[in-house]
């Protein structure tokens, strides 16, 4: 699996420091507040683990599916919502736990969703921030990494349902989807 990968961008111990700065700007700015965090699956599942765990604040936790990205390295413009969040998101603080923002149609999807339903406030904290991607203008609150224009998998990140669990975020080589 490690031989599919070009190169690595963030080890181990940089996806540790982002986690923790982030938790910490997170913590200082919903001080007072009892935020539900909401994890986007299936790719944001480390991030979240992780981050979490840097938030010194009441919170609670809930998961939410959506699907865009059919096994390719595109996407499609049609989002699906696979598995819906289990409790009313009404006059809650929604921050929001993404692996990745890319052409920002995911998080469009989901911002519209929560406000439709009545999200007092949604924010965005992502892993990773492909800002060249974007096909819809709209930018995270919070980001651990920014990342040039190619195809990452790892720390959650997936091609066809693979490399989540390496535990690093590298470049897929070309020749692995071409
Ligand atoms: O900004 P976008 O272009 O919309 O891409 C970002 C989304 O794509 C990926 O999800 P995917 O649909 O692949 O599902 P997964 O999390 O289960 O891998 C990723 O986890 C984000 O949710
Ligand atoms: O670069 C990516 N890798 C994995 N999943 C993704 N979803 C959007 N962009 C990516």
């Amino acid at each position: 699996m490690n031989n599919d990968i070009e190169e690595i961008l963030f080890d181990q111990q940089q996806i540790h420091e982002a986690a923790v700065r982030l938790g910490q700007r997170i913590t200082e700015d919903y001080a007072g507040q009892k935020p539900l965090v909401l994890s986007v699956l299936k790719g944001a599942y480390l991030w979240t683990a992780d981050l979490i765990r840097e938030i010194d604040l009441y919170v609670d936790l809930e998961f939410i599916k959506i699907s865009s990205y059919h096994g390719g390295v595109t996407s499609s413009n049609e989002i699906q919502l696979v598995t819906d969040v289990q409790s009313d998101v009404k006059d809650r603080d929604v921050l929001i736990l993404e692996d990745i923002v890319d052409t920002g149609q995911s998080l469009q999807f989901l911002k519209d969703l929560l406000k439709d339903r009545g999200a007092h406030s949604v924010q965005v904290a992502t892993f990773l921030d492909k800002k060249e991607g974007r096909k819809i203008e709209i930018d995270a609150d919070y980001v651990g990494f920014d990342v040039r224009n190619e195809f990452v998998v790892g720390y959650g990140l997936d091609y066809a349902d693979l490399y989540r669990n390496l535990p690093y975020v590298g470049i897929l080589k070309k020749d692995i989807y071409s």
